[in-house]
């Protein structure tokens, strides 16, 4: 990677759709960012940034890979001049007892030579708070939302102190909303009490953005930190404050359109993907894939799939979606087990993604974080340039280090209207 000025900031992403969430976040606020597709290649030039959000797929992955990956885009964003390198989770907290978050925060915190880590996934533009260390979707606490169903890690709790210490090797403190409505000071203070008392991590609430705003003035200047993007706003718009951001950062063109067909893929289960797949079908073709036969006869699915798209994509975009219902997911988790059905399916849609680019498509929308994560590999793409916002947390991203350019939506499950799909596929052009 090519750039002069050290970074202002360094992320490592625990999934391709929520590097591209923070992505867009730290370029709306005046950073300008790259989202690089693990660590990249020496040969990858890449523009002038303040920031880069290296993405992992590393949410759903045996702990110890997923600390050794994180750690490798972690030196390497430091070796790049970030002074501070914040750990990208859900902002729904994705993660099972076993991890990762708690494995991989307590080994980037460690490597960061930082005595404790303020951890938060607020995130106030998507519905995301927290409150006495309780975290709300919406006006509902996490186990009670929508996630409690996850295919792959279902949230059953919704007390994020509880949640952490469980997967931490460091016992977890809080810093509660009188404290961070104090202001940075009071934060920082909280914080050297908890490393008193040996804590290494601490929940933070927030549920305004000035609040994220006053923890990032609290830890701009620390080395580490856990969070989703609103956490991501607060450290941005501290950076711009101290002079290290690009004024016109999101006016990052995202150059000029790349034509061919477009498509859209879907494996995200959850009840926001469930009513934009229902709504995207009043306006172009959808394809419900039978999951169940996807692990009995998966090339037959992927080969029937893209004789559906060949047959359509001259006339207009089309939609694929294995997205079920949580009973249907339960009943074939039920049958194969929860790790081989996720992986199948998501083999299965991304070697329909790749016949898809085969067969002429140019402009892809994904929903789903771990569905993103196998279809860019699948696709060997590298790096993304941020470009204008779809929807809160979801940026048009452009590929770099591709001859051919592709444009592509990497949407997170939650988010997005009913209409996401056609907003998506009318910007993506
Ligand atoms: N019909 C289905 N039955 C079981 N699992 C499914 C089905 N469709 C998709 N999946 C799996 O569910 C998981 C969805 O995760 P992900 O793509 O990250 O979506 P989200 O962004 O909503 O979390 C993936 O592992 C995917 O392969
Ligand atoms: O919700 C977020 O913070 C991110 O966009 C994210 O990580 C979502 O993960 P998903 O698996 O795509 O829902």
């Amino acid at each position: 990677m090519t750039t002069a000025k050290p970074l202002a900031l360094g992320c490592v992403a625990d999934d391709y759709t929520g590097a591209s969430d923070l992505a867009n976040t730290l370029t709306k606020a005046g950073l300008r960012t790259i989202q690089t597709i693990g660590v990249p290649a020496s040969d990858l030039s890449l523009p002038e940034v303040d920031a880069v959000v290296v993405a992992l797929k590393s949410r759903s992955i045996p702990a110890d890979e997923a600390v050794a990956r994180s750690r490798e885009a972690d030196t390497w964003l430091r070796e790049r001049g970030a002074s501070h390198v914040m750990f990208k989770v859900c902002s729904t907290f994705d993660s099972t007892d076993a991890g990762n978050i708690g494995p991989v925060a307590d080994a980037l915190r460690e490597a960061a030579g930082e005595a404790i880590a303020l951890v938060t996934p607020a995130f106030p533009e998507t519905g995301r708070s927290v409150y006495q260390g309780n975290l709300f979707v919406g006006a509902l606490p996490l186990n009670e939302s929508p996630l409690k169903d996850h295919p792959l890690n279902p949230m059953r709790d919704a007390n994020l102190v509880r949640v952490l210490a469980r997967q931490s090797r460091h016992g977890v403190g809080l810093v509660d909303i009188a404290t961070v409505t104090k202001g940075p000071e009071a934060v920082s203070a909280r914080l050297g009490a908890l490393t008193a008392e040996g804590k290494g991590a601490a929940i933070a609430d927030a549920i305004f953005d000035h609040d994220l705003e006053t923890l990032g003035r609290a830890i701009v200047s620390k080395t580490f930190s856990v969070g989703a993007s609103g956490l991501g706003l607060g450290l941005a718009r501290a950076l711009v404050a101290d002079g290290r951001g690009t004024r016109d950062a999101a006016g990052a063109a995202i150059g000029d359109p790349v034509g061919g067909h477009a498509a859209c893929l879907a494996g995200s289960c959850s009840q926001a993907t469930l009513g934009q797949v229902a709504a995207a079908e009043a306006l172009m073709p959808v394809l419900r894939l039978d999951a169940g036969r996807l692990l009995s006869e998966p090339d037959a699915v992927v080969a029937e799939a893209l004789a559906f798209a060949r047959e359509r994509i001259g006339q207009g975009p089309v939609l694929i979606a294995s997205s079920a219902e949580p009973e249907a997911v339960r009943a074939l988790q039920s049958r194969h087990g929860s790790e081989a059905a996720g992986h199948a399916v998501e083999a299965a849609l991304s070697a329909i993604a790749e016949g898809l680019v085969a067969a002429g498509v140019r402009r892809l929308v994904i929903a789903g974080g771990e569905t993103s994560g196998a279809c860019v590999d699948r696709l060997s793409l590298r790096a993304f340039l941020v470009g204008p916002e779809i929807a809160a947390g979801v940026p048009v991203l452009r590929t770099a280090g591709r001859p051919e350019p592709l444009l592509l939506a990497l949407k997170s499950g939650n988010f997005g209207g009913p209409d996401f799909f056609a907003r998506a596929l009318d910007m993506m052009q």
